[in-house]
């Protein structure tokens, strides 16, 4: 597992900028190597964040990006609370990624979060060509924000979703944050990802931050994600960055 890279900026809007520079030169070494840009965003404030420049940007093929979700609420995807909701209001509604490159959860199985997720597991191999039977799909990038307990996608502090090794995709009906209901990418798929990157601006998380990335306190779901081979981002503002001495902030190129 490689070192956390740190990067923290002023405010939200400077992460905002460095982000769609990342997405920009991730997503164009992916289209060059593999033809693709599979990458998966989860909801809260991350979607806003992420699309805020990158919408915008016209050097970006967003015609090869596969969009996914590392979690979403078992809700219609005209849901105020829909994760997909968000990005499509953020992101899918003003670049030209084909609607079939969208892979969101299935709204006939929402009253079942069960095979929603084993549904939302099919139609990622599917759209990902792989056969991932035997081992979780590779995203390119998984986009991640943090808890103030320490959760990522629907993985929750205290909850068995947190240790699933063998199902890549799964369900919650408890959820501490509402709505209970979820389904989530599991801690081995973002542990196969190429890169994966944690969003956290605001200030309010500064403790958690600390606690993941100088920490690695394993009682919290984001200090598992330790991709094997891939990178392993934090971009943060100053506010949330203050406490870290380990791994401290580097200066952000590219
Ligand atoms: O569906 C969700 O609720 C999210 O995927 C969740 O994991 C979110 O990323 C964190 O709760 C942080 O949310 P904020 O960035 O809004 O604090």
């Amino acid at each position: 597992m490689q070192q956390p890279k740190v990067y923290s900026f002023p405010n939200a809007d400077q992460v905002a900028q460095a982000l769609d520079k990342f997405l920009a030169q991730a997503s164009a070494e992916a289209i060059k190597q593999h033809g693709r840009f599979s990458v998966a965003f989860s909801g809260g404030s991350l979607p806003a964040t992420a699309a805020k420049y990158l919408k915008d940007n016209k050097s970006v093929d967003f015609g090869k990006w596969f969009v996914f979700f590392s979690d979403e609420r078992c809700v219609e995807h005209t849901d105020a609370e829909s994760n997909y909701k968000l990005v499509k209001d953020e992101l899918l509604s003003h670049v030209p990624i084909p609607d079939n490159q969208v892979i969101r959860i299935s709204e006939s199985l929402v009253n079942d979060s069960k095979l929603a997720a084993e549904d939302y597991d099919l139609q990622m191999s599917k759209a990902l060509g792989c056969d991932i039977v035997n081992q979780p799909p590779a995203f390119d990038c998984i986009l991640l924000g943090i808890g103030p307990d320490g959760h990522t996608c629907s993985l929750f502090p205290g909850h068995p979703q947190v240790e699933e090794k063998s199902k890549w995709v799964t369900f919650i009906d408890d959820s501490p944050k509402p709505p209970a209901s979820r389904i989530t990418l599991t801690i081995p798929v973002l542990n196969q990802a190429k890169n994966v990157v944690f969003v956290v601006t605001g200030g309010s998380k500064s403790d958690t931050v600390k606690l993941i990335v100088d920490g690695r306190d394993q009682a919290l779901p984001a200090a598992h994600v330790a991709p094997s081979e891939g990178g392993l981002y934090w971009f943060l503002d100053d506010a949330t960055a203050k406490y870290l001495t380990v791994n401290k902030p580097a200066e952000f190129k590219l």
